[in-house]
């Protein structure tokens, strides 16, 4: 039986170590990004994101979170250059969010919580597949962006009009022709760092590339997500919110801007 981790008082993250001790690993993810702390790293390239809206296949609720997935059998949708070398393929990408506008967000910046922030998950195509790259220091790529309150977003609310398929843990629809990009910020800075992933398994396999601008998000756009559920059809109802991971130690790991 697999553990079944959440984000409750009892599987929540301060209980995942039970069962994945690399919770207190030496890179684990996220952390508190202080931009005074970071620095400007001249060999830093901008990101190159080619994403081909045709490789968009589905949208599913898999219980932590929402995600949707992307064909990787082809080089069609990449992250090449940034930190990384190689290329890397989109496999999904998903969101992190509150139960209210103050917090949300894995990542935070001096202290400050957005309340939800995108995760693009990419993995290096030196390796033969998704599987075989989460577990390798360099097998995955993850793009952040953090969403803040403000207008509505419209690229995100084609995205949230497929909800009404996907309200509880296991379901899926078909989602196709949607547009990733759609989703990033006019300004591409980012801080990166050597991390892992937010959820169990933990795995160090993570480089995080989070972007400094956020994008924007409106109240009844963050109230749609908070309108999908942890539980599956015929249980008892449990929202899904606060399916973020805090801050974890940086343990000594450099954080770089491509930005002065
Ligand atoms: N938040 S995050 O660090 O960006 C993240 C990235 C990828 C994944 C991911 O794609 N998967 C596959 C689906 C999945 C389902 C689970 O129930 C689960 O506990 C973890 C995942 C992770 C995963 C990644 C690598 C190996 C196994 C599972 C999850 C989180
Ligand atoms: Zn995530």
């Amino acid at each position: 039986m697999a553990h079944a981790w959440g984000y409750a008082a009892n599987n929540g993250p301060d209980k995942w170590a039970a069962n994945f001790p690399i919770a207190d690993g030496p890179r684990q993810s996220p952390i508190d990004i202080v931009p005074g702390g970071a620095s400007y790293d001249s060999v830093l390239k901008p990101l190159k994101l080619k994403y081909d809206p045709s490789n968009c296949l589905e949208i599913l609720n898999n219980g932590h979170s929402f995600q949707v997935t992307f064909a990787d059998d082809s080089d069609s949708s990449t992250l090449r250059d940034g930190p990384i070398s190689g290329v890397y393929r989109l496999k999904q990408f998903h969101f992190h969010w509150g139960a209210s506008d103050d917090k949300g967000s894995e990542h935070t910046v001096a202290g400050t919580k957005y309340p939800a922030e995108l995760h693009l998950v990419h993995w290096n195509t030196k390796y033969p597949s998704f599987g075989e790259a989460a577990s390798k220091p360099d097998g995955l790529a993850v793009v952040g962006v953090f969403l803040k309150i403000g207008d509505a977003n419209a690229s995100l609310q084609k995205v949230l009009d497929a909800f009404d398929d996907i309200r509880a843990k296991g379901k899926q629809s078909s989602f196709a022709g949607f547009d990733p990009s759609t989703l990033l910020p006019g300004c591409l800075d980012y801080w990166t760092y050597d991390g892992s992933l937010t959820t169990p398994p933990l795995l160090e396999s993570v480089t995080w590339i989070v972007c400094k601008e956020p994008i924007s998000v409106s109240c009844e756009q963050m109230a749609k997500f908070r309108s999908l559920l942890f539980s599956a059809e015929g249980e008892p109802e449990c929202c899904m919110v606060d399916n973020y991971r805090p801050p974890q130690p940086l343990k000594g790991r450099p954080v770089r801007a491509s930005f002065q």
